[in-house]
C-alpha cells in the first residue's frame, strides 16, 4: 500500500523528534517534509536538531532539508497531512495557515484545544468528537483543511483511566495531583539547578488546562458542539526530576456506590479500538498493576510501547470514594503518539485529505465503527 505523505512542523524539538521516531517506519505515513523555526530553515535536519532520543536519528531524515514554516513560503510540495509540535503562541499563528491551505493539521499544542469547532481527541475516549472538524471554516470553505488537537500530556493519561469509570459509574468530582517529568517542558527545558534534588510546585497554565480539557474530552458531541462533562475537577501540578513519565495521584467521587472489583473490571474491559487494528493503538490502553509500590516511571513508562496508562494503588478514599495512582509517557502517549493515533483514526474514518474529502462527514463511521465500547 502506498504510504500517505506527511510533514512535521516543529520537527527538531522534543515532540518533533518523537514524531520522527514513530513515523519513520510507519506503515501508513511517510515523512517527506520537515520544518522548524527560521533559525533552522535551509539546514540539513542532522545539522539543525540536537537529537535526544535513545534510538538513532533515521539516516533518511538526517538528510532532509528543513523547509520554510509557512505554506506561502514553500516553493515545493507541502504534504496535506501536517503533524505540528509548536509552542502555543507560534501554533496560533502558523497552524491556521496550513489548515487554510488545505492541510489536516494534527496538533499537539494547546492553542486551539478549547476552540468550539476544534476536536480535542484521545481516540479511545472520544473518537466520536472527530466529525466536529467538518464545522471548521477551512473545511467548509472547500480548502478541505482543518485542525484536530490532542490534549495536554497530563490530561491524556488521566482521561484514559477515567473514561471507563465515567461510562459505568459517572464521575461527580475529581482531585488530581501530578508529578510531571522534565521532558514535558521541551528542550533544554527546566534548568538543572532548579530541578535536581527539588520539586517545583508550579507549571504555568497547567492546572487550568488539565481541569478544562478533562471536561471537553469526557463531554459529548451534540452534532454542533461539545457538551462539557459537568464534573468538578481540581488539579495540582508539580515538576519533578524524572526524565519521561507523568505520575498522577487521583481521588474520585462517583455518582453511585462502586466496588473495587467493578473498577478493575471497567479498566480491564476497556479496549474500544481493539477491532480497528491501528498501528499505534496499544492492545490495552489501561493496565492495572497490583504491586504495592507501582507504577513508577523507571519501570512502567514504556508500557504498551509508551502508549498505555498504568494504574495502581487502588484503595478507598476517606474524603471522596476511591483513589489510585497513574503513570503515562508524556512525549509518547502524551504528545507525538497521541497525534499519530489521531491521524490513524482520521484515516480509518476517511477524513484525511484526499479525493473524497468534501463529501464525507465522518459521522457514519464515528457512530458505527469507532464508538467507544
Ligand atoms: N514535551 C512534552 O511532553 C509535550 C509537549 N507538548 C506541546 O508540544 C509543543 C512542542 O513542545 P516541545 O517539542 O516540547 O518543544 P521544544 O521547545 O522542544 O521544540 C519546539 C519546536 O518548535 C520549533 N520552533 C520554535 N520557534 C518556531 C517558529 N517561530 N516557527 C516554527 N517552528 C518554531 C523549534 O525549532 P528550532 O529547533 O528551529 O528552534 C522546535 O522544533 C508545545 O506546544 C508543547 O506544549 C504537548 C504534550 C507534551
Ligand atoms: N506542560 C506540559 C507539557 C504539555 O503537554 O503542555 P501543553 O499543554 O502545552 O501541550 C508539561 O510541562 O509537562
Amino acid at each position: 500500500m502506498e504510504r500517505r505523505k506527511v510533514g512535521i512542523l516543529g520537527a527538531t524539538g522534543t515532540v518533533g523528534q518523537r514524531f520522527i521516531q514513530l513515523l519513520d517506519q510507519h506503515p501508513w505515513f511517510e515523512i517527506t517534509w520537515v520544518a522548524a523555526s527560521d533559525r533552522s530553515a535551509g539546514k540539513r535536519y542532522a545539522d539543525a536538531a540536537k537529537w535526544k532520543l535513545d534510538t538513532p536519528m533515521p539516516a533518511r531524515i538526517a538528510d532532509l532539508v528543513l523547509q520554510p514554516n509557512t505554506p506561502a513560503a514553500n516553493t515545493g510540495d507541502v504534504p496535506k497531512i501536517i503533524f505540528a509540535a509548536l509552542d502555543s503562541d507560534i501554533a496560533k499563528e502558523l497552524e491556521p495557515q496550513f489548515a487554510d491551505a488545505g492541510c489536516a493539521v494534527i496538533s499537539n499544542s494547546s492553542a486551539f484545544r478549547m476552540t468550539p469547532d476544534v476536536p480535542l481527541v484521545v481516540p479511545e475516549v472520544n473518537a466520536d468528537h472527530l466529525p466536529l472538524l467538518t464545522k471548521q471554516a477551512a473545511y467548509t470553505s472547500k480548502s478541505g483543511g482543518y485542525i484536530v488537537t490532542n490534549p495536554n500530556c497530563s490530561a491524556i493519561g488521566l482521561v484514559l483511566a477515567l473514561k471507563p469509570l465515567e461510562e459505568r459509574f459517572g464521575i461527580e468530582s475529581l482531585f488530581v495531583s501530578t508529578m510531571q517529568a522534565v521532558s514535558g517542558a521541551g528542550y533544554p527545558g527546566v534548568p538543572s539547578l532548579d530541578i535536581l534534588g527539588n520539586v517545583v510546585p508550579f507549571i504555568k497554565n497547567e492546572e487550568e488546562k488539565l481541569q478544562e480539557e478533562v471536561g471537553k474530552l469526557l463531554g459529548s458531541f451534540n452534532g454542533n458542539g461539545i457538551d462539557m462533562l459537568p464534573a468538578k475537577v481540581s488539579a495540582h501540578c508539580n515538576r519533578v526530576a524524572v526524565i519521561d513519565g507523568h505520575t498522577e495521584c487521583v481521588s474520585i467521587k462517583f455518582k453511585k456506590p462502586v466496588t473495587r472489583e467493578e473498577i478493575l473490571a471497567a479498566w480491564a474491559e476497556f479496549q474500544p479500538l481493539a477491532q480497528h487494528h491501528l498501528p499505534t493503538a496499544p492492545a490495552h490502553p489501561v493496565i492495572f498493576t497490583d504491586a504495592p509500590d507501582r507504577p513508577q516511571p523507571r519501570f512502567d513508562v514504556g508500557a504498551g510501547n509508551g502508549m498505555s496508562t498504568t494504574v495502581g494503588r487502588l484503595r478507598e478514599c476517606p474524603l471522596l470514594d476511591w483513589k489510585f495512582v497513574l503513570l503515562s509517557h508524556n512525549t509518547l502517549r502524551g504528545a507525538a503518539g497521541a497525534a499519530v493515533l489521531n491521524a490513524e483514526v482520521l484515516a480509518k474514518m476517511d477524513l484525511l485529505p484526499g479525493k473524497h474529502l468534501h463529501t464525507k462527514t465522518g459521522a457514519g463511521l464515528a457512530e458505527n465503527e469507532l464508538v467507544n465500547a
